[in-house]
């Protein structure tokens, strides 16, 4: 078994005196995601982590290029988490978040109970093998990945259970858990009926009077066009989130679906966030609610970018009417959702582990690595 750094140890917050008497969990759920720095110290490890990663961001002589750009980007990153605090809220609201869902799913499904989660971040700790090596203590028999992305992209949760895989060949060659995969939940009505609250209790911040006339900006995390271009699905189920929501809100207002966080020269997918934001208000639309739609709980890109740097370029272009919804942290509508899709899963997962849409890889991918892991957890 791969030894554990003793720096990950701190992570092991459930191994508490409180948990010595809990019974043996039946069910573990690795909550996967992608992490953020805590503080400003860990920035540039989870820059390298991240650019050292092909399935995000494939580049030539991968390893010495992460190091270059990493060592180059921390400080710019760096203060863009001062800004926020020192640090990623991300596992704050993910452990929150795992905590009520364990509780929610203990009642609705005793049979698989008692269920407990575990974090999985790709470039921050906790670490995929961070998880393992708890769960195996814990003596853990029936795993669920389930993926903190609503919507799939070979980018985000893609990337995800290829490390999953990875890491099991190390940590579980005899196979002793049996594993299933809950790889998107993009139109899931408990995530469609919280993002429709959030977006109405946003709209109710606007004068009664000129509340129809608020633009709802959807605003998800952009791709470069090289993964749209070999048939990602995360556009079409960002878009199709999105439809659904609207179709609940009965289209009550105008809407947009525009991209944010583009990094690097190349082309990425549009049109982009504050661009749409300043175009908009020059066509006189000063009301705008950004909303947050490929992301569950508040991040850098929220806090940071839609906030402060894209708030600030709205003033300065004259428009006063721009504001957020809330993300949804540990929203209770949220938290049975996540529990719902997880007892629904259950139901089916013995027949179906992975789901269909997972076992089609992108018509243009060429790593074998995402067949060497849809082989794996199809069993
Ligand atoms: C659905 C969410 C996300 C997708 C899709 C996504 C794709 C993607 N991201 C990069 C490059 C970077 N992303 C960075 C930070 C970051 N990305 C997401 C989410 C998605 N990324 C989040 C939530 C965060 C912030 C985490 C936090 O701490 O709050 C960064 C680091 C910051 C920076 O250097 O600007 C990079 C780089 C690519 C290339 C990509 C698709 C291929
Ligand atoms: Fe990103
Ligand atoms: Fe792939």
């Amino acid at each position: 078994m791969p030894m554990m750094p003793v720096s990950a140890m701190r992570f092991f917050a459930t191994t508490t005196s409180d948990n010595l008497h809990k019974p043996k969990p039946k069910t573990g759920i690795v909550l996967m995601n992608l992490g953020g720095p805590a503080n400003e110290d860990e920035v540039h490890d989870f820059l390298l982590r991240l650019f050292s990663d092909g399935d995000l961001i494939p580049l030539p002589l991968q390893k010495y290029a992460a190091q270059v750009i990493a060592k180059r980007r921390t400080p710019k990153i760096k203060e863009q988490y001062n800004q926020i605090g020192g640090g990623s809220p991300i596992l704050k609201w993910t452990r929150q978040q795992g905590e009520m869902m364990e509780k929610v799913l203990d009642k609705i499904s005793p049979e698989t109970a008692p269920h407990k989660h575990y974090i999985a971040f790709r470039y921050a700790h906790p670490l995929t093998p961070e998880a393992l090596s708890e769960m195996k203590a814990d003596g853990i028999e029936r795993a669920v990945a389930f993926t903190q992305y609503p919507q799939y992209s070979c980018s985000t949760t893609g990337s995800s259970m290829n490390e999953l895989y990875r890491q099991l060949q190390e940590w579980d060659p005899e196979r002793k858990m049996k594993w299933s995969v809950i790889d998107r939940w993009h139109t899931h009505p408990g995530l469609v009926q919280a993002v429709a609250n959030h977006i109405v209790a946003g709209l109710e911040k606007y004068p009664e009077e000129s509340r129809d006339k608020v633009v709802i900006l959807f605003s998800a995390h952009s791709l470069p066009m090289e993964i749209v271009n070999k048939g990602d699905y995360y556009p079409s189920e960002v878009a199709a989130t999105v439809e659904a929501v609207m179709k609940l809100l009965k289209y009550r207002n105008s809407y947009r679906l525009v991209w944010q966080s583009q990094v690097g020269p190349r082309p990425w997918l549009g049109p982009q966030t504050n661009a749409a934001i300043l175009g908009l208000g020059e066509k006189g639309f000063n009301d705008q609610l950004l909303v947050p739609i490929a992301f569950t709980s508040d991040h850098v890109e929220t806090l940071f970018e839609l906030d402060l740097e894209y708030g600030e370029e709205a003033r300065e272009a004259g428009i006063t009417g721009l504001t957020r919804a809330e993300s949804l942290n540990a929203d209770p509508v949220f938290i049975d959702a996540m529990a719902d899709i997880v007892k629904n899963h259950l139901k089916e997962a013995d027949s179906s582990p992975i789901s269909k849409q997972f076992k089609v890889r992108c018509p243009g991918c060429t790593n074998e690595t995402c067949q060497n892991t849809r082989d794996f957890f199809d069993e």
